[in-house]
This record gives C-alpha cells, structure tokens and sequence, in this order.
C-alpha cells in the first residue's frame, strides 16, 4: 500500500474555499495511455459538437467522471453539463465530475468537483484516491459550528455534540463534523437500524434543514462495537451514495466525540468497508480504501 497521500485539508495547500490542492499524487496514473490522449484539446465530432475525454473512477461504488484538465484553470464543462453527464439514464452516469486544474504555489494540480445536481462541494474524499488500495491524510476535522458550517448552537467548546434537532416534527441527536465538506452525524436512528430507513424520504429533509446554511451531507450510523460501525449515507447535491469518504471520516470524529467509538474504525458503507483512524498525535483523519479504474471515454458536449 502507498504512503499515505496529503489531501489537502491543510491551509498551506488550498486557495478557494471550493478548491483543494494536491501534492505527491500521482494524476497521470489516473489517466491511462491509449490512443486517447486525454491532455489534447476536445476535438469536434461529426455533428461540430465537441468531445470530452475522460475517466470514470469509483470508491466502493460512489464513482466519478475525471477529467483532466490541467491545461486550462476553468472546469472544461458547466455544472449543467456536468449534471446531464451524471445522468444514469441519459448520460454516462456518476455520482458527480472531477476536475484536475492546474496546481498552483508547488502543488502537482488543484481539484474541483461538481455533484451530480450540478452543485459544487469543497472536497471528496473518494476523489482523491489513487487506483488500488491507499491510505489518504484526509486532514483535520473542522467541529467549530460557524466553519461547518451549521447554525446549531455549540455545546462542546464551538462544536455542536450530539445536539436536539428537529427534522419533520422529530427529534433527532446530531454531531455537526466538517472534512471539508459539511456533514451532520447521526446515531439517533429509531429501532438502531440503518437499514430499515427511508434514506429518500428523510435525507432531503436534513439536506436542505434552515440550520445548515451551505446544506450538508449527513450520515445515519448503527454501532456495532466501538471499532466497527455501519453506516449510510444521504449526499448533498447526489442524494443516496453507495460510499462517501468525507462521510466515513465525519462518522468516526462523531463517533468519538459522543463516546460511541474508538479513533480506529472501520466503517461499514452500502458498497464496502473503509478503515478509518482519527489519530490522537496529529489530530489528522486517515483513511483507507480502494479506487478503481471502470472505463476510460469520449462524450460529444
Ligand atoms: N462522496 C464524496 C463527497 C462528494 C461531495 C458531497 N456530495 C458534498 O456536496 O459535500 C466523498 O467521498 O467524500
């Protein structure tokens, strides 16, 4: 297994609020060699239509469209393009496109990601995993409520712990963690199983909650011991996901900080297990899980 890769939750390391940037990763390695020459300019099909190259990646099923675009800081398509590509039906379908701009102070490339709403997140943890299995420096968790951000009112220092909220006339305890990306941690599930959840039904509703003003991701999690916990997870801007990295890395911050947990996890997702460890020395979140290759294409625009 790789080092651990830096993800880029660290200041040094990011410029815009949306954008993170990326050293010691090996991009190139996401785009494979063949008669596709994924750097060249999109040429035009017979229609004059333009084409985009790309890859498309996947981390226990929560899966992306890459493209590479270190040739130009501007995202090659527009969030209503990258939402029509997402499309299972009409489009290539994924969870949401990433985009690997030019790295800027050092770094080998900057990334920014549309959701499959067309929406634009601060980070994916799944998007920064190099093919195969690796361990990936997530960074430090952000819990003061203001940077989550979340108008839920601190009750543990400036982090909101396993606090009332209620969502369609029903109360529930939530941890409010950012990775990045904001997220609202739940163990308060009716009956404790995760499983027996409308996800479709309530996620939207904790998605678009007056209280999280950037919206948020949110995760509903069955303990099974303090190193083992299950969870699924409602995704701002692309609903139910299979996997979501952030999320698994929110779960277990959560998870300690209620006292459910130990700081080494593994978290249990619809489409695998990733391990996760929130480590004492460094304050930094590890994760640990595999990225696949799917297909490697050209779409008219
Ligand atoms: N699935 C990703 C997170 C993608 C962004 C998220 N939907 C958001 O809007 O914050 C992950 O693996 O972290």
């Amino acid at each position: 297994m790789a080092e651990a890769i830096t993800a880029a939750a660290t200041t040094s390391l990011s410029i815009k609020p949306s954008t993170r940037h990326y050293q010691l990763f090996p991009l190139l390695h996401f785009f494979p060699n063949s008669s596709i020459e994924l750097s060249q300019k999109p040429k035009l099909s017979a229609t004059g239509s333009r084409y985009l190259h790309f890859v498309k990646y996947h981390g226990l099923g929560n899966d992306f469209i890459l493209v590479d675009n270190r040739d130009s800081s501007e995202p090659k398509i527009t969030p209503e393009q990258a939402a029509k590509l997402c499309d299972r039906n009409f489009g290539i379908g994924a969870d949401g496109v990433i985009f690997a701009l030019p790295g800027i102070n050092g770094t080998d490339y900057t990334m920014r990601i549309f959701n499959s709403d067309g929406s634009e997140p601060e980070m994916c943890g799944n998007g920064i995993q190099e093919d195969g299995k690796v361990k990936v420096d997530m960074g430090e968790p952000v819990l003061k409520a203001i940077d989550v951000p979340t108008k839920l009112a601190a009750n543990k220092n400036d982090a909101v712990v396993k606090s009332e909220l209620v969502v369609d006339g029903v109360t529930w305890n939530v941890t409010c963690v950012s990775m990045g990306n904001p997220h609202c941690v739940t163990f308060g599930i009716k009956g404790g199983q995760v499983d027996a959840l409308n996800l479709a039904e309530i996620g939207p509703k904790f998605e678009h909650h007056e209280v999280f003003p950037a919206r948020t991701n949110t995760e509903f999690v069955q303990v099974y011991s303090p190193s083992h916990l299950k969870m699924r997870v409602w995704e701002r801007g692309a609903g139910a996901t299979l996997a979501c990295g952030t999320g698994a890395c929110a779960t277990v911050v959560a998870a300690v900080l209620e006292g459910h947990a130990e700081r080494n996890c593994t978290v249990d997702l619809p489409g695998g297990p990733l391990e996760i460890e929130w480590r004492e020395e460094d304050n930094h979140v590890y994760m640990t899980g595999p990225a696949e290759m799917v297909f490697y294409g050209s779409v008219p625009l």
